[in-house]
């Protein structure tokens, strides 16, 4: 059995509790380059002032002198040995010369042999005692030149160094290895995007959006609060079910205001290497301050955001942990006139670490709930506004067909109608289409199937059974529909919704559920007097309701009026209640369960031909509309259908 509105339940997500950890400094992940860098500069100076200092003041004593002083001595016999290479000549005497023109001796000496050294001038300079200094053709190197030149290694090195450094920090905050450096965040700006989105394209939502308004008003004129001194709120949460329309919301503030969107999701935060999630935070936060005023969406906020200790969720405590303290640090950080706001979803605003919500960060919360019949008509229209429609279309009636519905779940089926059409061959989307649409979304795909004649006839009673005590109880939902081809991963399925949106439940009602629920596995029952696998999902179902009966609605006169469960299933049990509490609702989860079966049974027993009836029409006819159901079982339909 299938309802489309099921009590609303919150996601159930695997994540268990486990122990509080310490509280850890955060670490900083770029400390190991740091010392690594500072050590290789320190090397690199020593071995470069050293490399300086010889270079200028020269190793060694020797002595240049002028060639003419060098033949003097030659002449005087004074040269032991010399050595030459071209033009330049290096040498030693036998006894130290005075320097010319200077005070102190030598003994080495280098000098450089004049080109014209064989030319009759040379007589004439000796003759008249000129002194004569050569110069290398190939100019000398200058100081700066030496110096860059003996630079060089290092500035290949202190290159090298940096290079690997960024390519480190990359690889921190960039995932594994490295090469998988992620370009830093870009924002999807306004009037960029080929379309932006804006209110308009929101529906359902006014009170949101409303709430929204000042939001982008402070975007738009920042300047106009900074004059006044009003602080703006640096964060807004948006906390509702999935597909409501949050980031959707986010991008029309951003569309509104006319600013840059800078989008990620929690998730992508998170790596198992501790201090990658901070980095990429740090990173968003910065472009995002670059271009302000603008707009910081984090999707999935949870993820991270969850009470510190309460174990689970992504990547282990100390990455979680760090990352949503690098969220916090940079919204403390904000001074408020920055024009930078963050906006966070989620659907589990009541998991949330309170140091989240706490003034100055997401000091505003925002809830976003599924929409109501003429938000429902709203956003069909939004999502209908390039679907031509075919004249007798009627969305208004659409809208009543689908309570409960998300908007993200109805832009599903506007589209699904759509490729109906298409594959029809049609030039616009008809009812047709769009029932049909409606049909795949909440029954799922029909899939083919062939089933042994024993089985169909099996799965043909266990719908019967849910379907006639469907319509056999005053003030449940009408069934729409009952088949047993097999859809989704049902092998067949009864579809019941309410005529119009239902917001809270009466205890009569949740009973008529259960028991509904229960008519598949009690008709295999009396029918064949055994039960098979094929009630799993309405056991499944039965359990969620009973388990909201009695452990938070009250509805149990043992456990009273409180709230002996907690609202998440998979939390652990004895957070909000003693063991005997929790003996008691098991016992009267039980209790309920065995009385709605029982009732079941007798009902069924007690209206067999309409049940053999449903059974054979079925078999013979596979798929049972609404009115063809309620004329096989010969039961009037109690509520009339509105419009
Ligand atoms: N109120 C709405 N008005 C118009 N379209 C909507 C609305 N809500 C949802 N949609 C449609 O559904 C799509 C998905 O919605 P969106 O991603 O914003 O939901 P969500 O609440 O962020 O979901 P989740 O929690 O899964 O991230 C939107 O792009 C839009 O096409
Ligand atoms: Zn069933």
């Amino acid at each position: 059995m299938t309802n489309a509105v099921p009590p609303r339940q919150d996601p159930e997500q695997p994540w268990r509790s486990e122990g509080a950890p310490p509280p850890r400094p955060p670490r900083r992940p770029r400390r190991g380059i740091g010392v690594w860098g500072g050590m290789i500069v320190a090397a690199l100076a020593v071995f470069l002032i050293t490399d300086l200092l010889l270079s200028v003041f020269g190793g060694s004593s020797t002595r240049s002198v002028p060639y003419t002083e060098f033949s003097k001595e030659l002449s005087a016999g004074n040269v032991t040995k010399i050595y030459a290479k071209g033009d330049a000549i290096q040498g030693e005497l036998r006894k130290p010369a005075r320097v010319p023109g200077g005070s102190g001796t030598y003994r080495e000496f280098s000098t450089l042999r004049p080109s014209f050294a064989d030319d009759p001038v040379w007589s004439e300079l000796t003759k008249h005692d000129v002194t004569v200094t050569a110069e290398p053709v190939v100019q000398q190197r200058s100081f700066l030149a030496n110096l860059l030149i003996s630079l060089a290694p290092m500035l290949v090195l202190v290159a090298l160094w940096v290079l690997i450094a960024r390519r480190m920090s990359g690889a921190l905050s960039g995932g594994l290895g490295g090469l998988g450096r992620k370009a830093p965040p870009k924002p999807v700006v306004p009037g960029e995007d080929s379309k932006r989105t804006t209110f308009e394209d929101v529906a359902g939502i006014d009170e949101v959006e409303a709430e929204l308004s000042e939001v982008v008003d402070f975007l738009k004129r920042p300047d106009a609060y900074r004059r006044l001194g009003a602080r703006m709120p640096r964060g807004v949460l948006l906390s509702g079910p999935p597909g409501t329309g949050k980031t959707l919301l986010a991008r029309a503030v951003a569309g509104e205001a006319d600013v840059p969107f800078f989008s990620a999701s929690a998730s992508e935060f998170i790596e198992m290497i501790v201090g990658v999630g901070a980095g990429r935070v740090r990173e968003l936060f910065a472009e995002a301050r670059k271009d302000a005023p603008s707009i910081i969406f984090i999707d999935e906020i949870d993820t991270i955001g969850r009470a510190r200790g309460s174990g689970g969720g992504l990547g282990g405590h100390d990455e979680r942990e760090q990352t949503l303290n690098q969220i916090l640090t940079e919204m403390d950080g904000f001074s408020g006139s920055e024009g930078v706001v963050v906006i966070a979803a989620t659907n589990r605003a009541d998991v949330l670490d309170p140091a989240l919500t706490r003034p100055g960060r997401f000091d505003r919360t925002v809830s976003v709930s599924p929409p109501d019949r003429g938000g429902r008509e709203a956003i069909l229209r939004i999502h209908t506004r390039e679907v031509p429609l075919a004249p007798d279309v009627d969305l208004a009636r659409v809208a009543r067909t689908t309570p409960g519905m998300t908007g993200a779940e109805l832009a599903n089926l506007t589209n699904e109608a759509a490729l109906l059409a298409v594959k029809r061959d049609r030039d616009d989307v008809g009812p047709g289409e769009l029932s049909d649409a409606l049909e795949k979304v909440q029954l799922g795909a029909e899939r083919p199937l062939v089933m042994p004649e024993e089985e169909r006839r099996r799965t043909a009673y266990h719908e019967s059974g849910h379907a006639l005590l469907g319509m056999l109880q005053p003030g449940a939902d009408p069934v729409r529909k009952v088949t047993i081809v097999p859809r989704g991963r049902a092998l067949g399925v009864t579809l019941s919704t309410p005529d119009a949106d239902r917001y809270a439940y009466t205890e009569p009602y949740l009973r008529g559920r259960v028991i509904g629920a229960l008519g598949g596995m009690a008709a295999e029952q009396t029918v064949f007097g055994v039960v098979t696998t094929g009630a799993e999902s309405d056991l499944e179902q039965v359990t969620n309701i009973v388990r909201g009966m009695v452990g938070r609605w009250g509805m149990s006169e043992r456990i009273g009026r409180l709230t002996a469960l907690p609202q998440d299933a998979q939390q652990a049990y004895g957070l909000s209640a003693a063991p005997a509490t929790l003996d008691a609702v098991d016992a009267e989860m039980r209790r309920i369960v065995d009385e709605c079966y029982e009732e079941a049974g007798r009902l069924l027993t007690a209206h067999r031909p309409q049940l053999d009836a449903l059974a054979e029409a079925l078999l013979e006819r596979e798929t049972l509309d609404e009115s063809e159901a309620y004329r096989t079982a010969g039961i009037p339909r109690l509520t009339k259908p509105e419009g």
